[in-house]
């Protein structure tokens, strides 16, 4: 993979530089409630534009359905990496239209243009390869040279990640080398007991890495809307929570095969719930009861760990020598569920562990929950990608910029 030094080294001035980052950040409405990931890419962005590069930053933002949606705009991220890098950053309001073209031909070198959210395209997410790749043509044509940087989104067969690289001379930006820099250690031999925390809301996409875990962990922690898919497995009520029903035999024979090889499983013994999701707007009390795990009413959901299993989780996660952790312990973003994410990051806070954070929201809610970003080993910026790294998968934006 060609560094971000050796693309420096052969000179990019007056080229258009293309920088795959990831800012896809948590927003309230407009306002970035966190700005780590733009933090993060923000140094290769300085280096380009320092050394006369014409830079043109592209990321996804959300989940938008291949069309246009302003709530998914990536303006106020535009505006952000332009007070962070303190010079103006224009704004080009589609991604590979007219306004894209007219924003990057007005470049002057080492100034820095963001265009508009990928996903609001088709093509950018396709699973039909010319489909991709007639949008990545579309891309190409935006630069010369381009620099992968948005470790968050390695994990994506994406146009943007995936075929772009193919078709520009490219090379890897210092956030990819340092997550992966990091993240290897852990794919080699760990210090024990290695525990990791699983929570958040994208069950699905993380449900699998846990057959992986199973192999290197010596104990699983699972929590936020993860742990829905376990009760249930265990034949629990789970109500209206967060749930993968069709992942329920294969989570069955994950708890099976755990007791034969000695991985301890850690599962919520109380959980809060609430009939009604919080309002994570107005932040209005949500009153929420805690109950017991097997006890949760038929028409509730849970949204957060209960105190006897922030208890329990602080107590597994003493003695462990390394940690991962990917996933919010419940919908952090409102203070009512906040409290077990804030006790499982306390518990890493105070452990001599190697401690690692993985994941837009995870990586946020330390933050926004008021924890030293220094009191953790490394906070990475992607949770998919991370966990998919651990389990030694060939991440499609990570092989496009093999050389
Ligand atoms: N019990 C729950 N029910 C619904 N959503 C939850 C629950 N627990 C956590 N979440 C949500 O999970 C989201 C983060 O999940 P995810 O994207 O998987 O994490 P990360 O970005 O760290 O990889 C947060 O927005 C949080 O509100
Ligand atoms: O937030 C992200 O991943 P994460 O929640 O696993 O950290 C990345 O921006 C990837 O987004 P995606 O999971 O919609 O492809």
């Amino acid at each position: 993979m060609k560094t971000i030094d050796e693309l420096l080294a052969e000179g990019v001035a007056g080229k258009r530089v293309f920088v795959r980052a990831d800012l896809n950040v948590p927003l309230e409405g407009t306002t970035i409630t966190d700005d780590g990931r733009i933090r993060a890419v923000q140094p290769t962005i300085e280096k380009l534009a320092a050394a006369g590069a014409r830079v043109v930053v592209a990321s996804h933002l959300g989940r938008p359905k291949g069309a246009p949606d302003p709530a998914f705009s990536l303006a106020p991220a535009a505006a952000r990496l332009g007070e962070l890098l303190k010079t103006d950053v224009a704004f080009a309001t589609d991604t590979v239209g007219e306004s894209a073209r007219a924003v990057v031909a007005g470049l002057a070198d080492g100034e820095v243009a963001v265009i508009e959210n990928l996903r609001f395209n088709a093509g950018e997410t396709s699973k039909d390869d010319a489909e991709r790749g007639a949008f990545a043509d579309q891309l190409a044509q935006l630069a010369d040279v381009y620099v992968g940087d948005g470790f968050g989104a390695v994990h994506r067969k994406h146009a943007s990640v995936f075929d772009l690289p193919a078709r520009l001379p490219h090379a890897a930006g210092g956030l990819i080398a340092t997550e992966v820099g990091v993240l290897k250690k852990l794919t080699e031999e760990v210090e024990r007991p290695y525990v990791v925390v699983l929570g958040g809301a994208k069950v699905s996409d993380k449900l699998g890495v846990i057959d992986h875990l199973l192999e290197k962990a010596d104990r699983i922690l699972v929590g936020g809307g993860m742990a829905y898919t376990f009760l249930k497995a265990q034949g629990h009520e789970v109500g209206i929570s967060l749930l993968q029903e069709d992942q329920v035999p294969t989570v069955l024979e994950y708890l099976k095969r755990a007791k034969e090889k000695g991985v301890e499983f850690v599962l919520p013994v109380d959980v809060l719930v609430s009939a009604e999701f919080p309002d994570l707007k107005t932040k209005a009390p949500a009153n929420p009861t805690t109950v017991a795990a097997d006890a949760i009413p038929a028409d509730q959901e849970g949204l957060d760990i209960g105190p006897e299993t922030r208890k329990l989780y602080a107590s597994k996660l003493a003695d462990a020598a390394t940690v991962f952790w990917n996933g919010p312990m419940g919908v952090f973003e409102h203070p009512d569920y906040a409290e077990g994410t804030k006790a499982v990051a306390q518990a890493l806070v105070d452990s001599p562990a190697f401690t690692v954070v993985g994941g837009g929201d995870s990586a946020a809610a330390v933050r926004i929950l008021g924890f030293d970003e220094n009191a953790f080993g490394h906070i990475s910026t992607g949770g998919g990608a991370s966990l998919e790294y651990l389990e030694g998968k060939t991440l499609p934006g990570l092989a496009a910029l093999e050389d």
